[in-house]
């Protein structure tokens, strides 16, 4: 599992490790990795062109002495300074001592830059970049040197992954002590680069922020049939999609449940024909879903128009029930509020946006506060999709994010296949946040095998999803 801490976190890490250290010893932790990060990337350090824009705080002092280590190894070494009169002392005689200069003309010096190091501000910095800070990070963008955050691209926000502001586009991010939750999770996530985690051996507490499940972790959650399996015990899932004018969502939805571990998929609505000309397993049914046979979990609402009967029948059973697209539309609050039995949201940015009463461009500005504020609104797990898929439950647990993924999923569908695939994960008994995660996880994972770079189709996803449990098997 990868974690990820908060601000006040990580600095309480911090302050009880400083007080059992040398002073500045910390500091030293991170400039050393912070430097070998940088020689790798530079590859010859000797003779190379270094950057440094340093800001008033710690972060300035980390970028200062990773600075004076390149120096030493041969580094022509440069330093713009933000706030002369508050640069960190210590770290700007280091870098003098060895051999780095004041720059005297920036732009020029950015200009010809191979590397420049952002150590404006770290986890202190607050809202966006100021005018000078955000010019400068203009021109190291406009540069083609390669950019290196030091502990985050300054200007977005540490704690909420928010990008309030001009802030800095990182080709790589080398982080201390841990992930901070604005390295995982977008807008802040797409200005990171490759991030590299250094160890400066703080003491985290056991349950983080935010978590993103590995290979390793999904692996443990798959549902495997043991000798003793049958269609039934492996679980049936219910799937309540689908309308006469759209039928391709209930056959999208049927195609995410086939492949995700249950024994049996039962299909309820106007589309039973065209769920059964492509899927003959399936098991239909004309009536309302409770009138359907047994199931272990329902997925409601992909393609369902308004049928808002069909909604309110599958909220009423005592089994786990995902709600999608039309269905978030049609399910009342007070009525999810009530369930006893789990039930999981998986909402786009649009949708969450209309269950908030917010617009769209607000949720997908503050994806963490949007997808945390509506599990507590609806005492419900929520799953986020988007640019960054979030899974929040209530109560304050972490926020799990998921890693893999790819702009190709943005194509009309793959949300349908995304829903049969996690509610199939419910039925065989996976936990809502679990069956939420491990299906965006192997679904972001099939839409990359199954692209490689090139446009895919929700039904190319579901066809993808084979090769992704293969691969998360395989580890
Ligand atoms: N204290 C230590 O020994 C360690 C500190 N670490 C580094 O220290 C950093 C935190 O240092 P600080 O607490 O000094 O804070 P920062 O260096 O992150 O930033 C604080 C300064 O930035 C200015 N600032 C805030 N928001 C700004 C904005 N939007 N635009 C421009 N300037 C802004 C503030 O005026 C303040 O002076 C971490 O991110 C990390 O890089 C790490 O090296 C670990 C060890
Ligand atoms: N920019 C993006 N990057 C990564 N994944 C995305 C992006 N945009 C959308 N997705 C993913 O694509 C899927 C789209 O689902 P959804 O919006 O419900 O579409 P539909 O209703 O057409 O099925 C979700 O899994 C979502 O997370
Ligand atoms: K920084």
């Amino acid at each position: 599992m990868r974690t990820a801490f908060g601000v006040e976190t990580v600095r309480a890490a911090e302050r009880e490790l400083m007080a059992r250290l040398p002073e500045g010893a910390l500091m030293q932790r991170a400039a050393a990795g912070l430097a070998a990060a940088c020689a790798e990337l530079l590859g010859k350090v000797y003779g190379s062109r270094v950057v440094l824009l340093v800001g008033s705080g710690d972060n300035g002092g980390d970028a200062l002495y990773a600075g004076a280590r390149l120096a030493r190894r041969g580094a022509g070494v440069a330093v713009v300074l933000l706030a002369p009169e508050r640069t960190h002392a210590g770290g700007l005689r280091a870098l003098r001592a060895a051999g780095g200069r004041v720059s005297a003309a920036p732009e020029r010096d950015i200009a010809g830059a191979r590397l420049v190091l952002d150590g404006i501000v770290g986890i202190g910095g607050r809202g966006g970049l100021r005018p000078e800070a955000a010019r400068l990070a203009g021109l190291a963008a406009a540069s083609g040197a390669f950019v290196v955050a030091v502990d985050l691209p300054s200007g977005v926000e540490a704690d909420t992954g928010e990008v309030r502001g001009p802030a800095v586009r990182a080709d790589a991010t080398v982080t201390f002590g841990a992930y901070k939750p604005g390295l995982l999770v977008d807008p802040a996530q797409e200005r990171t680069g490759a991030v590299r985690l250094i160890d400066i051996g703080l003491d985290l507490p056991a349950t983080a922020d935010l978590e993103a499940l590995q290979y390793a972790d999904v692996a443990a959650l798959l549902p495997v049939p043991g000798a003793g399996s049958d269609k039934y015990r492996r679980g049936v899932v219910g799937i309540a999609a689908g309308s006469a004018r759209y039928p391709g969502a209930a056959v999208l939805a049927v195609a995410g449940a086939l492949r995700g571990g249950a024994g049996a998929v039962r299909y309820v609505g106007p589309a039973a024909d065209a769920v059964i000309d492509r899927y003959p397993e399936t098991l239909v049914h004309a009536g309302p879903p409770s009138k359907a046979g047994r199931v272990q979990a329902w997925v409601v609402g992909p393609g369902l128009g308004d049928d808002a009967e069909r909604v309110r029948d599958v909220l009423a059973a005592d089994v786990p029930v995902l709600v999608d697209a039309d269905g978030l539309r049609l399910a009342d609050r007070a009525t999810v509020r009530a369930r006893t039995a789990p039930t999981l949201l998986t909402p786009h940015a649009g949708e969450a946006a209309a269950l908030l009463g917010v617009d769209r461009a607000e949720v997908e500005a503050a994806r963490l506060a949007s997808v945390r504020r509506l599990a507590e609104a609806y005492g419900a797990t929520v799953l986020l999709k988007g640019s960054t898929t979030l899974v929040a439950a209530p109560g304050g647990r972490p926020v799990r994010v998921n890693p893999t993924g790819t702009s190709w999923l943005a194509t009309a569908g793959s949300g349908d296949v995304l829903s049969g695939l996690a509610g199939s994960l419910l039925a065989a008994g996976l936990s809502p946040v679990d069956a939420a995660s491990a299906a965006a996880f192997l679904h972001g994972l099939a839409a990359r095998l199954a692209a490689r770079g090139a446009p895919v189709g929700a039904q190319d996803v579901a066809e993808g999803v084979r090769g992704a449990w293969r691969e998360v098997v395989a580890g």
